[in-house]
């Protein structure tokens, strides 16, 4: 929005900040996750979302790369959004048989697709965003309307609490998707791996092992036997993580829903944009420049400076 919007003088409220948010435990892998929103919509976003990792990757900052690999299913899918990915090639029968290692693992895709580590990006984008007058406010904030009784009139507000829009606005279609995860390091292992179930996902130093997907559960705290569990579940896809040396464990909820909540509420000055689910960093570039579509709408030409 201050990079599209030129009169624009942007206020970020949170309660967190990078690195403790939900986008921190991301693998950051690109790829739709937990996301039945409509295939097009979420191609255009991803497309998006591709462009602004590029310009983050020709700057030479960590955190992002290209990532090859298998993707193997039980039941054969070959959704539409593999278009947006490269190399896609549906294994033959000689090469599934070299890459399963389970039953289960009866059909099979190998991509080239990206990750984003979100800390480092969040860093680089908020570093470009102060650096353009851009401010930051560390608070909670109990009811939307409370916004402006603590920080004065904004000409639009955004709504981009993730999880945290459940309470903020009251929409109980926003719910858990409690997700746990492994940082490993195991430089022999060079491509990701997805099954049905768990994953192997590259990132510049790490691999990160999941994984859980428990839908309503709220607890954040980390189950040391989930962890163990995801360790040797993805040893069994990929024996070489055998020798891998564990680095850390986390947990977070992902802001599930229906669909993703991008629009902005009829007659109001209020943008929401929420409930990416198991992809955020997937959709966020997309999601963030269809939200300076609809902030321009609700300024409608307002001259002078907006206070958003
Ligand atoms: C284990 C795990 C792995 C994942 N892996 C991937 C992946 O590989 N690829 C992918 O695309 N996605 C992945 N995701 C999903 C992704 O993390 C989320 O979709 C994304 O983080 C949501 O971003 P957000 O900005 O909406 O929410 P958040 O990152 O949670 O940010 C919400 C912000 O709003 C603030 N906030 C909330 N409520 C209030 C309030 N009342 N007052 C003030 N501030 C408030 C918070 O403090 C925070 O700053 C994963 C999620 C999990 C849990
Ligand atoms: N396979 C994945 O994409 C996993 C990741 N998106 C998650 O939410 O756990």
């Amino acid at each position: 929005i201050q990079e599209r919007i030129p009169d624009s003088v942007v206020t970020i409220i949170a309660e967190k900040f990078s690195p403790n948010t939900t986008s921190d435990v991301a693998a950051g892998l690109i790829e739709p996750y937990l996301c039945d929103d409509d295939v097009d919509r979420v191609i255009s976003w991803i497309k998006s979302t591709i462009q602004r990792i590029q310009e983050y990757m020709d700057e030479g900052n960590p955190g992002a790369e290209e990532q090859s690999g298998y993707w193997l299913q039980s039941v054969k899918s070959v959704p539409k959004w593999l278009e947006v990915m490269k190399n896609v090639k549906i294994l033959t029968g000689n090469e599934l048989k070299m890459v399963a290692k389970r039953p289960e693992h009866k059909f099979g895709i190998f991509y080239t697709t990206w990750y984003l580590e979100p800390t480092p990006y969040i860093k680089w984008e908020s570093d470009k965003f102060l650096k353009n007058g851009g401010k930051i406010k560390n608070s909670k904030i109990q009811k939307i309307e409370d916004v402006e009784k603590e920080f004065g009139l904004f000409d639009v507000i955004l709504n981009c609490t993730g999880i945290g829009a459940r309470h903020l606005i009251g929409d109980n279609e926003v719910f858990p998707t409690r997700g746990q995860i492994l940082k490993v390091k195991c430089p022999s292992v060079k491509h990701f791996f997805i099954d049905d179930q768990f994953y192997a996902l590259l990132n510049d130093t790490t691999i990160t092992l999941g994984g859980t997907a428990d839908r309503h559960q709220w607890d954040r705290t980390i189950n040391p036997k989930i962890s163990e569990k995801i360790f040797q579940e993805n040893c069994k896809n990929i024996p070489s993580l055998r020798s891998a040396q564990v680095i850390s464990s986390h947990v977070d909820l992902r802001p599930s829903r229906v669909t993703v909540r991008l629009e902005a509420e009829p007659d109001s000055k209020v943008i929401h944009n929420y409930g990416h689910g198991g992809s955020g960093i997937t959709l966020h570039w997309g999601c963030a420049l269809e939200c300076v579509e609809l902030v321009k709408k609700v300024l409608a030409g307002k001259p002078g400076i907006s206070k958003i």
